[in-house]
C-alpha cells in the first residue's frame, strides 16, 4: 500500500503549522489534521466536546460511523511542549490518508481541549507520528497510523515535503524520486525519548565557515520553528542588525526590514540550508515592524527542534525500519 496527502499551512501568512485532509469512518468524515512527528497520539475534535470549546472546526461524530467501536474504559490526556493540552476517550474506525486505509485505527476523541486549541480553527486534531511507546491511552497504550500501516506497505517510510508558505505532501510507504534533488543522506536515530531523534554535524551562518559540532535534537513537523543552543543563536543574531533576545516577546526578535543571513546545518558530510527568508518568520503582532526569529533558543527546553522552519528546506525520509532511521536531501 502506498499513500499521499496535501499539508497545508493553516495561515496564508506565516507557516504556524500544516493540516492534511483525512477521512473517519463509514460514511467518511473528512478532518484536517496536524501530522506531527513529535507526538504518539491520533486525536480529533470530537461530538463529545462542548460547544464552547468548538470555533469552526470540524468535529467526529463516532455516532454516526457504522464503524466504529468504543475502546470501552479507556482514556488520554496529552499537553505538548508550548503548554497546550488536550484529553478524551478512545474509539476505534477506519482512518484513511491519502488512499491508504487502517482498520480499527485507534481515534482519541477529545472531551476537553486547551485554549490554544480552540482558537485554532483550522486544525481538526493531530495525528501523531513519533514512536507509540510515546502513546498517551490508558491502561493500554495505542499504536500510532504509520505503526499500523507499516507492514501493508511497500516500504515502511514516510517522507515530508514541507514548503514555505505554500502546499506541500506527506507520501507514505514509497519515496517520491521527483520530490527532491542529488542523494539522501541517512543518519541513525535514537528511539529511546520515542521521538525521531539525531544528531546533526553542524552548522554554519550565512556564507561563513561550517563549525563541524554534534548537535542531538527531534526532527518535529509539529513545531515551527527551530530550537538550538544559546551559543549557536548567538553566533547567528549577532550577524542580524539590531537583532535582540525579548523578554516581552520571548525569545530574538529583530527590525523587520533587517537583511538576514542563511542557515545552514550538517547531515553528516551533506549541508541543508535554511533560506534567510524563512527565519524571518513572522511580525511579532500583526502590522509591526519588528519580527520574530525562526530560530530560537533550546536552553528552556533540554532539547533541540529542528521544526518545520528547518524541515521545509528539505525532503526528509522518517524510515520507520529495524532500525529506525531518517534521511534529509536538499529538493
Ligand atoms: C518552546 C517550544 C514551543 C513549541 C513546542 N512544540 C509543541 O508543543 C508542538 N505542538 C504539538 C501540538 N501542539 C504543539 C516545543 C517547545
Amino acid at each position: 500500500d502506498t499513500g499521499s496527502a496535501a499539508a497545508i499551512p493553516v495561515n496564508p501568512n506565516y507557516d504556524i503549522a500544516y493540516v492534511t485532509p483525512v477521512s473517519i469512518g463509514t460514511p467518511p468524515q473528512t478532518l484536517h489534521l496536524d501530522f506531527d512527528t513529535g507526538s504518539s497520539d491520533l486525536w480529533v475534535f470530537s461530538s463529545h466536546l462542548p460547544a464552547s470549546q468548538i470555533r469552526g472546526q470540524t468535529i467526529y461524530v463516532p455516532a454516526n460511523s457504522s464503524t466504529a467501536k468504543l475502546l470501552a474504559d479507556h482514556t488520554w490526556s496529552i499537553t505538548y511542549g508550548d503548554g497546550s493540552a488536550s484529553r478524551g476517550n478512545v474509539y476505534v474506525d477506519n482512518f484513511t490518508v491519502g488512499g491508504l486505509t487502517v482498520e480499527n485505527q485507534a481515534v482519541q476523541c477529545a472531551l476537553q481541549v486547551s485554549t490554544s486549541f480552540t482558537r485554532e480553527s483550522n486544525i481538526d486534531g493531530l495525528v501523531g507520528l513519533g514512536f507509540s511507546t510515546l502513546n498517551t491511552v490508558v491502561p493500554k497504550s495505542q499504536l500510532t497510523f504509520f505503526d499500523n500501516a507499516k507492514p501493508h506497505m511497500d516500504e515502511p517510510v514516510f517522507t515530508a515535503d514541507l514548503k514555505w508558505k505554500s502546499e506541500g505532501t506527506y507520501d507514505f510507504g514509497f519515496i517520491d524520486e521527483k520530490k527532491y534533488t542529488g542523494k539522501i543522506t541517512y543518519v541513525p536515530v535514537n528511539t529511546s525519548p520515542g521521538y525521531w531523534t539525531f544528531t546533526s554535524s553542524g552548522y554554519a551562518v550565512g556564507s561563513g565557515n561550517f563549525s563541524a559540532t554534534s548537535i542531538v535534537g527531534i526532527a518535529d513537523t509539529g513545531t515551527s520553528l527551530v530550537y538550538l543552543p544559546p551559543s549557536i543563536l548567538t553566533a547567528y543574531y549577532r550577524q542580524v542588525e539590531g537583532a535582540t533576545s525579548s523578554r516581552t516577546y520571548g525569545g530574538y526578535v529583530f527590525p523587520c526590514n533587517s537583511k538576514l543571513p542563511s542557515f545552514t546545518f550538517g547531515i553528516g558530510e551533506a549541508r541543508i540550508t535554511i533560506p534567510s527568508s524563512y527565519i524571518s518568520y513572522a511580525p511579532v503582532t500583526a502590522g509591526s515592524s519588528t519580527c520574530f526569529g525562526g530560530l530560537q533558543s533550546s536552553s528552556s527546553l533540554g532539547i533541540n527542534i529542528w521544526g518545520d522552519v528547518a524541515l521545509k528546506a528539505a525532503f526528509v525520509v522518517f524510515h520507520g525500519g529495524n532500525p529506525p532511521t531518517i534521511g534529509w536531501a536538499k529538493k
